[in-house]
Parts: C-alpha cells; sequence; structure tokens
C-alpha cells in the first residue's frame, strides 16, 4: 500500500505523489531569508542517544551529564544524570524526564532492558535495534502516532525492495530486526518479524543522524513530516539538534513554492563518494553539482550566493567568496576530478587505519594531496579534512598549540568560506571558536613570557607579540555568538562557552579601556570607517598573517625533524 502523507509543518507544504520519482517533499509557503527558522519541531517519534553514550545522556531530554546550561543568560550548572531503578540502564536527569518518558515509552522498554540484562549480562542494546522494539512495542500498545507512521500503509517510505537487493546488508538487517522482536519479548511469528524488518527500513530511510562533533554525541532522531525534506547536494537548508528539538534553517533565502531541501550526508565530498553514501537512501541524485559533477568552487559559480547570505557574510573574514571563486575554478582545470576521486579514497583508507600512526598516516594524506596543493585549491576534499587533521593534532598539545592558530586561521579563511558559502554555518562558527580559544591560551604564554619556550616559530611569535590579542579575541567571540545564534545553535556548548570567555575578558584588569570601547563601537557602528580600519588592522591583519604561515608549518611539522614527527 502506497504511504499517505503526513501532516505538513506550518509555513510549508507537502508536495508529490510517494513512491513516484522523489516522492514527497517540503516546500516553502513563505518566504524567508538565509539563516531564518522555517520550523522548530519538539515531538518527535522517536529521539535516542546512541548506546555508547545512553548511561551520561538523559534518555528523554538528551542533557548530556556534567554540561552547563544557559536559559538566557540563567546559567544551569552541572547536573549527572540518574538510572532508572528498574531497568537501572536508562538515565535521566530529572523526575520529570523520567515521568514523560515513562509515559511516552519505557514502561514498555524497563522490562525489555531487564530480559536483555537476564540473557545477555549486558544493560544496552545497539540503538537501531533499541529503536526498533521502541517502536514494535509503541505499535503493540496502539500508539496512535506511530501507527500513523509505521503501521500498515503508514506515512513512512520504507525502501524496503531497495534494501533486499543488497544482501550482506539485508542480512545485518534481519539480525537486528530479530534481536528487536526477542528483547521486547514479542511473539516471534514471521508477520512479526516482517514488521520489525519494515520498521529497520523505515527508521534507516527517514531518521536523522543526530550527531554532535563537540559532545561526540549521536543517536536517533525521527519526525515523520520533518522526514518528508528531501536531498540535494547543493542543499537550501540544514536542521540542527537542540536536545529534544530540531530546527530546520534556511541556508539560502527561499521563496514561497521553493523545495526545501537538505543534504543527509557531507555534500562537500567527491562525486563518487557522496553516491556511495547516499547507496542508503536508494537514488540518484541529479541535483547541479551531481550532474555536472561541479566542485566547491564551480558550484558557487553555478548557482551564485543568495543576497541574505552575502549580506550576513558582510563581517566575516571572507565577505565575497563569488568574486573569489573564477580563478579557482581555472586552477581547478588543471587537476582532473579522477584524480581528485582516486586522492579521496586514499586518504579514506588512511583515515580507517585506526592502528596505524596518526603523523605517518597524516604524512601520508598530505603527500597524496600535492596535486590538490600545487594548483591551491585548498577547499577541495580531501584536503580540508587532511589539515583539520593536523591542526587538532597540534592543538591538543600546549607546546604545539601556538601552531595549530595559523592552521585553523588558514582553513577560516581558505577552505571553509567555499565549502559552506554561509558564515553562520555551524562548522564555520565552530572554526571561529577554535580559533578564540586557541588565540585565549597563546595569549596567556605570550604574556606570561612562555610562548618562546613553545613556539619554534619566529612568523608567529612576531604577530603574537603585536597583535591586540584581547581585542581580536572578544571579536571573534562577538562573531561567533551573532552567527551562532542566526545558524541556530544557540543550545551549543560552543556558544555557552562564548559567554564564560566574554565574561572573563570583561573582568580584566590590565586592559585599556579605549581598547574595550573600540570593540563596543565596532560592534554597533560595522560600516562606520573608523570600524572598517579597526576590521582591517586588528582582526584581519593578525588571521590574514597567521594564516599566511599555515603551509611552511605543516611542511616542518610532517618534515621529520620538529615537534609533531618528535612526539
Ligand atoms: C527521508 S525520505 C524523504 C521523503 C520521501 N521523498 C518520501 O516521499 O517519503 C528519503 C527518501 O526520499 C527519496 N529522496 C530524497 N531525496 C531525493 C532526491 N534528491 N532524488 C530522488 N529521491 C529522493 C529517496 O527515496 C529517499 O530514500
Amino acid at each position: 500500500m502506497a504511504p499517505s502523507l503526513p501532516p505538513p509543518i506550518p509555513k510549508t507544504r507537502i508536495g508529490g505523489i510517494p513512491g513516484v520519482d522523489r516522492g514527497r517533499s517540503l516546500f516553502s509557503t513563505e518566504r524567508f531569508g538565509a539563516g531564518e527558522t522555517i520550523a522548530i519541531i519538539d515531538n518527535p517519534l522517536l529521539a535516542l542517544p546512541d548506546d555508547a553514550n545512553m548511561r551520561t545522556t538523559c534518555n528523554y531530554c538528551l542533557y548530556v551529564s556534567g554540561t552547563i546550561e544557559f536559559e538566557g543568560d540563567v546559567e544551569a550548572g552541572p547536573r549527572t544524570c540518574k538510572a532508572c531503578t528498574g531497568c537501572k540502564a536508562a538515565v535521566y536527569c530529572n523526575a520529570e524526564c523520567q515521568r514523560a518518558h515513562w509515559k511516552l515509552v519505557h514502561k514498555a522498554e524497563c522490562r525489555m532492558f531487564k530480559r536483555i540484562k537476564e540473557r545477555t549480562g549486558k544493560d544496552w542494546v545497539p540503538t537501531p535495534v533499541r529503536a526498533v522494539a521502541q517502536v514494535m512495542l509503541l505499535l503493540k500498545a496502539g500508539d496512535e502516532e506511530t501507527v500513523k507512521a509505521f503501521g500498515p500503509g503508514g506515512t513512512l517510505e520504507s525502501n524496503v525492495e531497495g534494501f533486499k537487493t543488497d544482501e550482506s546488508l539485508w542480512g545485518d538487517f534481519e539480525l537486528q530486526a530479530t534481536g528487536a522482536v526477542v528483547y521486547a519479548g514479542l511473539f516471534q511469528s514471521d508477520e512479526t518479524l516482517k514488521q520489525a524488518m519494515e520498521v529497520l527500513c523505515k527508521i534507516q530511510t527517514n531518521a536523522f543522524n543526530r550527531f554532535d562533533a563537540d559532545t561526540g554525541q549521536a543517536g536517533i532522531y525521527l519526525h515523520p513530516s520533518l522526514s518528508m525534506v528531501n536531498h540535494s547536494c547543493v542543499p537550501n537548508a540544514y536542521i540542527t539538534f537542540e536536545k529534544r528539538k530540531a530546527v530546520l534553517k534556511a541556508e539560502r533565502d527561499l521563496e514561497p513554492g521553493d523545495e526545501i531541501l537538505i543534504s543527509y550526508i557531507d555534500h562537500t565530498m567527491p562525486r563518487r563518494a557522496r553516491q556511495e553514501s547516499l547507496r542508503l537512501y536508494h537514488f540518484q541524485c541529479n541535483c547541479i553539482r551531481c550532474k555536472d559533477d561541479l566542485n566547491a568552487y564551480e558550484v558557487i559559480q553555478a548557482c551564485g550566493v543568495s543576497p541574505g547570505v552575502k549580506w550576513l557574510n558582510s563581517s566575516s573574514f571572507q565577505p565575497d567568496v563569488a568574486s573569489l571563486v573564477p580563478a579557482y575554478v581555472e586552477r581547478s582545470k588543471t587537476v582532473p576530478k579522477s584524480k581528485i576521486e582516486e586522492i579521496h579514497w586514499k586518504c579514506m583508507e588512511l583515515t580507517c587505519i585506526v592502528q596505524g600512526d596518526p603523523i605517518e598516516n597524516a604524512r601520508a594524506q598530505w603527500e597524496l594531496c600535492k596535486p590538490l596543493r600545487d594548483a591551491q585549491l585548498w577547499a577541495l576534499d580531501p584536503l580540508p579534512p587532511t589539515i583539520l587533521r593536523i591542526a587538532t593534532m597540534l592543538g591538543s598539545n600546549r607546546t604545539t598549540l601556538a601552531k595549530a592558530l595559523p592552521l585553523h586561521c588558514f582553513m577560516a579563511l581558505e577552505c571553509y568560506p567555499f565549502k559552506y558559502p554561509a558564515s553562520f554555518t555551524p562548522f564555520r562558527v565552530k572554526t571561529l571558536m577554535t580559533i578564540a580559544k586557541l588565540l585565549s591560551a597563546a595569549g596567556d604564554l605570550t604574556y606570561s613570557g612562555d610562548l618562546a619556550r613553545y613556539c619554534d616559530h619566529e612568523g608567529v611569535i612576531g604577530v603574537l607579540a603585536t597583535a591586540d590579542i584581547v581585542s581580536l579575541t572578544e571579536v571573534i567571540l562577538r562573531l561567533v555568538r551573532q552567527n551562532g545564534v542566526i545558524g541556530g545553535v544557540a543550545s551549543w556548548d560552543v556558544l555557552f562557552g562564548t559567554k564564560e570567555m566574554l565574561r572573563d575578558i570583561g573582568d580584566l584588569q590590565e586592559r585599556d579601556e579605549k581598547d574595550a570601547a573600540m570593540v563596543k563601537h565596532w560592534a554597533n557602528n560595522l560600516q562606520d570607517p573608523v570600524s572598517k580600519a579597526f576590521w582591517e588592522n586588528v582582526v584581519l591583519k593578525p588571521i590574514t598573517q597567521l594564516a599566511s604561515f599555515a603551509i611552511e608549518i605543516i611542511e616542518a611539522e610532517l618534515g621529520g625533524n620538529k615537534s609533531l614527527a618528535r612526539k
């Protein structure tokens, strides 16, 4: 039976025919500027922490134990989630969450965890197994919303026939579905197993992986209406997750009638890698990036930057990417796309070697990327993740952190503005925050006179000695806050961190009042000539100077006689 339609989300409509072409899609019925919220969803059908974190994450609201939260300016101290006294497996941050989850699903699930403990000695099951078991228990209880989505003829697409064509995957699904039926204590008939398989296919097709690189937390999130959003490798929208909420935001300006399109995958990878990642969704993407095999620079040239994005980018390190891309597009003609694909797969293999020497791997990746480096195509994968890997290694050690700074500045100028043209996209906000944190740490070393002991790069020492590090850090923190709020990541640890750091800067006794006043003036009068001169000299100049050292630092660090190689 063809699936019917879930209820539309306000200010949007669902169009298209189930199972025909790209099936149903979500369309905007209003105008949305870039960065504007299209919808906030707070009633998911499924919202699970991943199995590795289910003992430290509230199983209802998804609060992570030990983190600080802000409601406006009010700070809520860190809490520890407590286990359910029945199963001792699921944990909750307070009694309210425990009650809500009990009513929702845990009443039935609690017995399941006791059964799992008796049979396996474990107090957890893999996340997909738990998700299928939850849905099966809710279907058995006749839960109206679950039946509408997952029951016979329910609203969700399953792609069952597509999944069946992959024998090995189908075999894995059978194991997981059987596990869910057994643990949920359901009668193991062919009919029940078939239903559990269909539930698993529906989850695979429609659930979001709510991965948060900050906390390392992942999990499953499913809302039947939000699942109507189709994929494009040139997305005009994106979703962020804030505990039980999913926030759908416009990434470009949207007009009434536009199809809302998000990316299900990392859409900045080369084409074959994207197709491989999309295999689980059983469709051939025919967006312009895929059809014409465009790279990041060519996409910007072909699609332009929408006016709202351009306006919001005006106070970013790279305010006008569109004017810069023609030169990159020209240079990219010198590296065949098949070569870039080849480099990508070889780098992926190296990334997957868990036991390998990380420095050796980074060095090998850097070597593989030589054709991209020679053509200065810094935004094309796998060059940015390779630089990030090296920067992360340098930044995680006090003795080398000052040298991580130029690498992050370089990525903020040369990589991410072209990969993700909107300045408020989460990846770019996180990069700014990393720069602010490294600046603050390097600033401490500078003021205590210890920098030269830890950093053997004269250029970096020189820039840090002459820059107004406090003002520079304050400006970047303000950019993080501004972009983070637009980007819809207001409850991020990233943004909580800015509050603490800005407070510390405000408390500095020895700071010249004139410097503090200048930052305020800049924040309130971005376009005035004094602010522009301040931006150029105090912000952009040191960031650009630091970035200019990035490549030589990488070469030296990987070259065999410097800190990274010595570790
Ligand atoms: C989360 S659902 C999206 C809603 C779906 N179109 C429906 O009618 O239920 C994901 C599925 O939608 C289809 N889909 C999503 N994006 C697509 C695209 N760009 N082209 C073709 N099919 C697409 C694929 O079948 C995919 O497995």
